[in-house]
């Protein structure tokens, strides 16, 4: 799987690193050149960039997709190909615009000889068997493209077993091998249903060549720089056009960076992208994954609280590093812990406010029950990383790591801050859990029934929960 980086209505896939064209460029050496390359746009190209993108470029220009005005230019970059400004670029100036006679997305595959047997599928399995298709086509409209695509990428889903290992007991590992498994399972589908003819949820996906060869800086911080306009695709034409603006303010020789997506974690950027945001904690996270037991005695009347508050029976919440919890997990931790003399808050004249009342502490053995419940999934978790988060800092310090083992070191050093993180704050609450204003005080208090000696309902002194539960329901 390629990388795929989210637009507005889009997402597009790139044309790889740098060091995967070499076998490119000896099987294009090897074939007739398809023509002289001598454009004036190609003379300004860095000579040491693999010919396979020079003859790009010059069939951008041909096509009129690149010309003298174009403020950008191909370069070898830290992040292998890039984008960089052959003059001084104002924020927000329209830096390419590619016609749709171009793109690669499902509607494009439908108009194909393919497009019949593509019917029904599922969009990236639609591009992907088109690529599949044009990759070998040597009349392709796509060749020169198709011939910067890439094999792989660092991307986890390309890893071996080997770099996998040192992603041990990440959440990463496990979604890397379901996804391995998906696209297995789809391929095999495919090839059951399409004989002699293969981020992957992604509705709109769309291939888009020269947009695709920009790469992301955590420096541009909106995401807004993907626009389809509608405008000149040719000397007569006017087509759409999906244009890319420069969200930075740029000087000369400066790349042109975009942001691919605020809201993903370092693990969705490890396996979309083939490479993380070490330093931006935000990206550190960790996904809690919560359930309503089908055994729990309750399980009816807890998983109809659940629904009607928008979760369900599973429940998942993205904890980020330096972020407070999300709002909806204590209470449905509560929701899920909630049982002996508790159970009350259950029943259906309670329905309409018993979400409100899971908001704050309900009883001590509830929230001492999800402490433990939590610390404990926290401790197990941790114990499943085969280093320390000292040892993968000190990894990460003395530098010199693959580009691979610096996503395992990240991916890993992150989720056990995050978790190192979610523990305590459940273990600063365990201290508290004497200090904490519980229902059935609430309730009392609620009453006017608390004086400064006690709890007294009717001159009779309360001693238990159950007590109160008695007088109370
Ligand atoms: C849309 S392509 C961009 C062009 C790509 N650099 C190339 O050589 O073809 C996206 C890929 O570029 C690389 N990339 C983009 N931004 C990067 C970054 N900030 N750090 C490391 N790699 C990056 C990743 O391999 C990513 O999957």
């Amino acid at each position: 799987m390629a990388s795929v980086f989210s637009l507005p209505s889009s997402s597009f896939l790139c044309p790889l690193k740098t060091k995967r064209f070499r076998t490119k460029f000896q099987s294009l050496h090897s074939s007739p050149k398809p023509f002289l390359i001598n454009s004036l746009q190609l003379k300004e190209l860095d000579p040491n960039i693999p010919e396979p993108v020079q003859t790009f470029w010059k069939w951008l220009c041909d096509e009129g997709v690149v010309s003298a005005k174009t403020p950008v230019k191909p370069e070898i970059v830290p992040e292998g190909l890039g984008l960089v400004a052959k003059r001084d670029i104002a924020k927000g100036e329209t830096v390419l615009e590619v016609p749709r006679r171009f793109w690669i997305n499902p509607d494009a595959v439908a108009d194909t000889e393919i497009g019949n047997v593509c019917t029904g599928l599922k969009p990236w399995i639609s591009v992907a068997l088109f690529l599949l298709r044009e990759k070998w086509r040597d009349d392709s409209k796509w060749k020169y493209y198709m011939a910067v695509l890439p094999e792989s990428t660092d991307s986890t889903i390309y890893w071996s077993e080997e770099e996998l290992s040192e992603i041990q007991g990440t959440q990463l590992l496990s979604t890397t091998l379901s996804v391995k498994d998906y696209v297995q399972n789809e391929f095999q589908k495919v090839e059951e249903e399409i004989k002699g003819i293969f981020s992957l949820s992604n509705q709109n996906l769309i291939l888009v060549p020269f947009a695709d060869l920009t790469n992301h800086n955590a420096r541009v911080t909106t995401e807004d720089h993907a626009h389809e306009v509608r405008g000149p695709a040719g000397l007569f034409s006017w087509d759409l056009l999906f244009s890319l603006r420069s969200p930075l303010k740029l000087k000369a020789g400066d790349q042109f960076f975009i942001q691919y997506d605020l809201n993903k974690s370092n693990a969705d950027m490890a396996l979309d992208y083939g490479f993380i945001e070490p330093s931006t904690s935000a990206r550190d996270a960790f996904t809690l994954t919560l359930e309503i037991s089908e055994s729990d005695d309750f399980y009816e009347d807890k998983l109809d609280i659940a629904e009607s508050n928008g979760l369900g029976e599973t429940a998942y919440f993205d904890i980020k590093l330096g972020q407070s919890l999300p709002p909806f997990l204590i209470p449905y931790l509560r929701l899920v812990a909630l049982s002996g003399t508790d159970a009350f808050l259950l029943e259906s004249i309670f329905r309409n406010a018993v979400w409100g009342h899971l908001e704050l502490p309900v009883s001590r053995a509830n929230e001492e029950l999800i402490c433990n419940v939590v610390r404990d999934a926290c401790k197990s978790a941790l114990s499943a990383y085969h280093t320390t988060i000292e040892e993968d800092e000190k990894l990460m310090e003395e530098g010199n790591l693959s580009s691979r083992l610096q996503i395992a070191v990240g991916i890993r050093a992150g989720e056990k801050k995050v978790l190192q993180q979610i523990d305590d704050i459940f273990r600063e609450r365990e201290l508290e859990l004497d200090e904490l204003e519980y229902y059935q005080e609430r309730r009392l208090k609620d009453l006017g029934l608390v004086g400064a000696r006690g709890y007294h309902i009717l001159g009779a002194k309360i001693k238990t929960s159950a007590d109160l539960m008695i007088c109370l329901v």
